[in-house]
């Protein structure tokens, strides 16, 4: 099946803006805890708290797969990082605070580079 031109080239500006902001996060200096997904044999309590894993790598994966069908699957997947981030970590602890300062650094880029 074939898409007409313009959702072909509305599909590849929101390609192309995922590209650019998953780029902008895994470049950001708080994005260390975030690069890889989180050792679940090596961190007590973690897969009984935490029932969907998300991390940077996966999502660049799943991006090189196209298997994000729209620009919100995308976005889910992004916030599903900070949400298990504030959910397992303290909000002042150094893992805690850098989930606080990559959410506010991805909602300020995804709605300048898309809205
Ligand atoms: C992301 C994330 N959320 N919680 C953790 C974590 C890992 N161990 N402990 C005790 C946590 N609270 N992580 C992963 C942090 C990965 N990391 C990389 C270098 N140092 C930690």
């Amino acid at each position: 099946k074939h898409d007409s031109p313009v959702s072909c080239a509305k599909k590849a500006k929101t390609v192309k803006a995922q590209q650019i902001l998953l780029a902008e996060l895994e470049a950001h200096p708080a994005a260390w805890p975030f690069l890889s997904p989180v050792n679940q044999k090596s961190v007590p309590g973690y897969r009984k708290v935490i029932k969907k894993p998300m991390d940077f790598s996966t999502i660049r994966e799943k991006l090189t797969n196209n298997q994000y069908l729209s620009l919100e699957s995308f976005i889910m997947d992004v916030n599903l990082v900070f949400d298990n981030c504030e959910k397992f970590n303290e909000d002042h602890s150094e893992i805690g605070q850098a989930g606080h300062s990559m959410r506010r650094y991805f909602d300020k880029r995804w709605t300048e580079l898309l809205k």
